[in-house]
């Protein structure tokens, strides 16, 4: 039988990447009380409505009196409560303690829902309040005061609610004036956040029917309510804050305004491959490093610092090869202020779009810099012309987009250029908070032969200390050195420093979150909290393993499904990690699938090798190295290790190896055609009697037999007779008998379809 055209058809693969990533968020419609909560007034014995979305924390706005029924009691579920309420009972609070189980507590919900102000706007209303109810005394030093919209607290007013209870537990720093939320947090981190212990936080929640323990977490609008009932501000991701602190950043940033100093901008370069943003950095920078590049091009993100007039700029610079998507992106989320590089022999190209619209995306002001102005190219106006297209309209255009002509190897304007990004960051009022602890993304990281993992880290907020220690994703750090820009070994970093960290307990995705965090402990439970959370990287692994779908799974019949390309891949960076996985998950999987077994940043290592010969898969590295004994494991097991240095080179070598294992694919070529006029009998044979109606027909050739464009019959002519005699060919417009073995069921008027196959490029 033939191959049937349907096996030629591309199957188009449905990819589906899975998010694992659930976050664990409280439930606020359906809540569990630690004890009995019963609303006298209007709504008697009747549990609280804890429905956020309606009244954020769902109190009826009339005065309710709420009554505890009972003493808390230690069940189970809520012990953790019971454990930090505990804490508040310093023996000299006990009396009060009990007395607090009988007194009735007043909400009176007019007011933002915010237990706090209620009870703080009415001396009646404190009164009521059971005393080990209330939030501890800050130190009088801290007690600032502050404006949260026209509501002010005095000092006078705090020391009426702050009575005193446990001064053990007050946290050193002072509330922040206000928050930017974007992440749900735990309780311990919001009470990190907003330095309101986490007992105070635990029991604002208690009193609005909303029972947690320190390790849970809770969502922005439960954050946000906490926030403002302890008189701190909060920003929303989306606000358009022009005066702003850090940008783009998925962590909520501790600012608080009295501490802010201005901080230097953080700019991108962006553009084509080839466009000179290595080469514009190497100029600004003195350095020299467009020579040193491997194959030429970026395959990182860059990160260096320089200063313009006595002032400090660090900049950022992306690769322009297409497989580095991420990391522009990335790129573009982390700056201040970016410039577009535009080659001036070459236009807007693909990557010089897609940055554009990263940055539109993000909503960062960009310079365009038209470089290799020394080629002597008038072409400025034409290239202005053609952005506006992208919808970048020029100063000279009557737009707001600064376009400076530039040459990278005369230095012509450079000066200009800089000059302008200065103007635009001061425009953005940059400012962050050297006081707290530091905050920051991971630019680059690898695992270093003579430090182990050491990570590129960007301050955005705080200052890093030696010692420090920090939580990024799932690796734990206590930082046993600081390398600045000099690579001098440093004491502290202050935000918007781009510096080395060594210390690591595993090397980090890039991207990836890094705050440090008060101890040891802290950092080794979060990083196994965030196990659960997977890293970017392991998502994008996931993603790619898993793009085979019921549905594509449907179209591969069980010889298929032995289509595997099995990896192993060490590369030299978690970037370069990431770039490898987006590149790789482009490939269509629906004739041979992937299956990244593994891929890490590190040293190919006999480990690995062993790995790839018992999982048969293929063991490739780029831009690394082998550790001792790898040569002679690879040797012994027989296994090829393939290292590239390109990255392009490494892509289409794992799409070769897909290539390979595709079943050989072939379009038809039209022969010639024929029509049976008559069928007859010779010793039980069918004969076809056929006019050849096009072109010719040929002995062995393919066929289909056609009745009323209905195939009835694939296969070969067997036996071509012209009269009596066998014959190799019939031309158009003569008469010939058919005989096929396999097929007698000719009738008058099928029509033939004679054609060759010709073997087509196969690909995935
Ligand atoms: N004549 C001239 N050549 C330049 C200029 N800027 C860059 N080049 C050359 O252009 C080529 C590419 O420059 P790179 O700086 O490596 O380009 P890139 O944009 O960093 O490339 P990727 O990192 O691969 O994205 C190199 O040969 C540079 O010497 C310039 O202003 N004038």
């Amino acid at each position: 039988m033939f191959l049937n055209n349907q096996n030629f058809e591309k199957k188009a693969s449905s990819y589906s990447s899975g998010n694992n990533s659930a976050e664990k968020v409280l439930d606020l419609k359906n809540p569990q009380f630690i004890y009995k909560i019963r609303l006298e007034s209007t709504v008697t014995n009747n549990l609280l409505n804890l429905d956020m979305d309606k009244s954020e924390v769902g109190i009826p706005n009339t005065e309710q009196h709420l009554e505890l029924s009972s003493p808390p009691k230690i069940d189970k579920k809520n012990k953790n409560f019971n454990k930090s309420y505990d804490l508040l009972d310093t023996k000299k609070n006990k009396n009060r303690q009990r007395k607090k189980i009988k007194t009735k507590i007043h909400i009176d919900d007019d007011d933002n829902d915010n237990f706090r102000d209620s009870t703080s706007n009415s001396a009646q209303t404190v009164g009521d309040l059971a005393i080990s109810l209330m939030r501890p005394p800050k130190p009088k030093s801290q007690l600032i005061k502050k404006v949260i919209g026209n509501n002010k607290i005095t000092r006078q007013k705090k020391e009426q609610i702050d009575l005193s209870i446990d001064k053990s537990i007050i946290l050193p720093n002072s509330p922040p004036e206000s928050i930017k939320l974007i992440n749900p947090l735990t309780i311990q981190e919001l009470s990190k956040l907003i330095c309101i212990p986490e007992t105070d936080i635990i029991k604002y929640l208690f009193l609005k029917g909303i029972s947690v323990t320190i390790n849970q977490t809770i969502d922005t609008t439960i954050i946000s309510s906490v926030a403002k009932n302890f008189g701190i501000a909060v920003e929303s991701h989306d606000q358009n804050n022009k005066n702003r602190q850090i940008r783009n950043s998925d962590i909520p940033f501790i600012v608080d305004n009295h501490h802010c100093i201005d901080r230097p901008p953080v700019v991108t370069i962006l553009g084509h491959v080839d466009h000179g943003k290595t080469t514009l950095l190497d100029y600004i920078h003195k350095s020299n490093n467009a020579n040193k590049e491997v194959g030429g091009i970026t395959q990182n993100i860059a990160a260096y610092e320089v200063e313009f007039k006595h002032q400090k700029i660090v900049f950022l610079d992306t690769p322009g090869h297409e497989a580095f998507t991420s990391m522009r992106s990335r790129g573009a989320n982390l700056t201040d202020v970016a410039i577009i590089i535009i080659a001036a022999d070459d236009g807007i190209k693909p990557q010089t779009i897609e940055a554009i619209q990263h940055l539109q995306k993000a909503n960062v002001s960009f310079v365009v810099a038209i470089s290799k102005m020394d080629k002597s190219l008038d072409n400025v106006d034409e290239i202005q012309n053609d952005l506006v297209v992208h919808n970048v309209i020029s100063e000279k255009l009557g737009g707001s987009v600064p376009v400076i002509p530039i040459s990278s190897v005369t230095g012509e304007n450079i000066d200009k250029l800089l000059e302008t990004i200065l103007l635009l960051a001061e425009l953005e009022n940059l400012q962050a908070d050297p006081t707290q602890l530091a905050q920051g993304i991971i630019i680059e990281a690898h695992l270093d032969k003579f430090h182990g993992p050491v990570a590129t880290l960007l301050i955005q907020n705080g200052t890093l200390h030696t010692g420090d220690n920090m939580v990024i994703g799932m690796t734990h750090a206590k930082i046993r050195a600081i390398i600045n820009n000099a690579k001098q070994k440093i004491n502290l970093a202050e935000p918007s420093s781009v510096v080395e960290i060594w210390g690591l307990s595993s090397v980090p995705a890039t991207g990836e979150v890094a705050l440090a965090v008060s101890n040891d402990k802290e950092a080794k439970l979060k990083a196994i909290e965030n196990e659960s959370t997977n890293s970017i990287i392991v998502q994008k692994q996931k993603a790619l393993n898993s793009r085979i779908t019921l549905d594509t799974l449907s179209t591969i019949n069980s010889k298929d499904e032995n289509k595997q390309v099995s990896l192993i891949i060490k590369t030299d960076n978690q970037g370069s990690t990431e770039a490898i996985l987006d590149s790789l998950s482009q490939f269509p999987q629906s004739k041979v699938q992937l299956n990244v077994l593994s891929i890490l940043p590190g040293e190919i290592t006999a480990t690995d090798v062993e790995l790839a010969s018992t999982t048969n898969s293929s063991l490739i590295g780029f831009n690394t190295n082998f550790a001792p004994g790898t040569r002679q494991a690879a040797a012994k097991l027989n296994v090829i290790i393939e290292n590239y240095q390109i990255i392009y080179g490494l892509i289409e070598g794992i799409r070769e190896k897909m290539e390979t294992l595709l079943d050989p694919e072939y379009s038809e070529v039209p022969v010639g055609e024929a029509e049976v006029g008559t069928v007859f009998s010779l010793a039980n044979r069918k004969i076809a009697g056929c006019r050849v109606t096009n072109n010719k027909l040929l002995k062995n050739s393919l066929i289909k037999v056609l009745r009323e464009d209905t195939i009835v019959y694939q296969g070969t002519i067997e036996s071509l007779k012209r009269v009596r005699e066998d014959v190799q060919e019939v031309q158009a417009g003569n008469e010939c008998g058919i005989f096929i073995a396999e097929f007698q069921l000719w009738q008058p008027g099928d029509k033939i379809q004679s054609f060759d196959l010709v073997p087509k490029n196969r690909s995935l």
